[in-house]
């Protein structure tokens, strides 16, 4: 479980990012974090792994107080969070197996991990996890040879190989087509459940959040303005999040995602969840 509470962070240029953010996500739920650009969303999961120091405000996971720790224990402390980001951050010149092995090196020696001498235990589940989602038959191809959806697969596996408790998801989608960006999202949600890890996903797309997402928190200007259902989404709560001029984008933005929506592969995806049925629904 990861509990935050009273979350500030103020950058030294004055710009107050988040402003006392309490936010409780419980083992296996799924968040999606939703905002304008410049709300914090960013900043929040950043201060949640400490790549962002907060100016005020506790974060804990499990037991731990992450907030508190430095050095050698807030290292360790970052091994129980998996991060997924919007542009993979895999190392191109490396096959598939060895950027999945690198979610392991907070764990493996050093020497050990440089001679890639990785036990069996982690290749192995590198090749449950693989065959997982689908890449058991990309193992020796180098990263820069992979589509985008299977690069942030094996970006979902990397992270899923660190073991953790709670998984820290940057803008999966932001590169990916609307098809391939429904398969991730199913395969993060899928996988979390699965695993029953707390996720807080930091997605743009209304739709896909409204989609996937058990669990909306929206974020304005550093606070938190909505937290509930993604069915209690009105076009009321979206104006307080986005306000009125990006409230019309996000409605054009999921219509447009509807029609690039022929194949019919997103399940859930197709029924009603457009904001403006739900709101006609009312
Ligand atoms: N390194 C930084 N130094 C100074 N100000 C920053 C820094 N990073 C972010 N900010 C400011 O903090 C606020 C929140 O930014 P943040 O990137 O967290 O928002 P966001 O919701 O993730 O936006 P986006 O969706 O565009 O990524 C903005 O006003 C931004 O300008």
């Amino acid at each position: 479980m990861l509990v935050i509470e009273g979350l500030t962070k103020r950058y030294p240029t004055g710009d107050l990012a988040l402003d006392g953010v309490s936010l409780t996500v419980p083992d296996g739920q799924v968040m999606a974090l939703i905002g304008p650009s410049g709300a914090g969303k960013s900043t929040l999961i950043r201060c949640v792994n400490r790549l962002v120091e907060p100016t005020a405000g506790t974060v804990r996971l499990g037991d731990t107080e992450l907030t508190r720790l430095g050095g050698l224990a807030l290292r360790r402390a970052r091994r129980r969070m998996g991060m997924i980001f919007q542009e993979y951050a895999l190392v191109e010149r490396l096959t598939v197996m060895e950027n999945v092995l690198s979610g392991r090196l907070g764990y493996v020696g050093f020497w050990r991990s440089w001679l890639r001498r990785f036990p069996l235990s982690d290749i192995e589940e590198a090749f449950r996890l693989l065959n997982r989602v689908g890449l058991d038959h990309m193992v020796d191809k180098r990263a820069d040879a992979l589509s985008g959806g299977q690069r942030q697969r094996v970006g979902i596996v990397r992270a899923l190989m660190q073991n953790p408790d709670l998984l820290l998801v940057d803008e999966p989608t932001a590169s990916l087509d609307p098809k391939t960006s429904r398969q991730i999202m199913r395969l993060i949600v899928e996988l979390a459940k699965e695993r029953g890890l707390a996720a807080i996903i930091n997605i743009h797309d209304v739709m896909l959040a409204q989609q996937f997402a058990e669990r909306i928190v929206g974020l304005h200007a550093g606070r938190i303005v909505f937290d509930g259902a993604p069915g209690a989404l009105t076009p009321e709560v979206l104006t307080a999040i986005y306000g009125e001029e990006d409230w019309s984008a996000t409605i054009r933005k999921g219509r447009e995602g509807e029609e690039d929506d022929g194949e019919g592969e997103g399940g859930k995806a197709e029924t009603a969840t457009d904001p403006v049925r739900i709101a006609a629904a009312q």
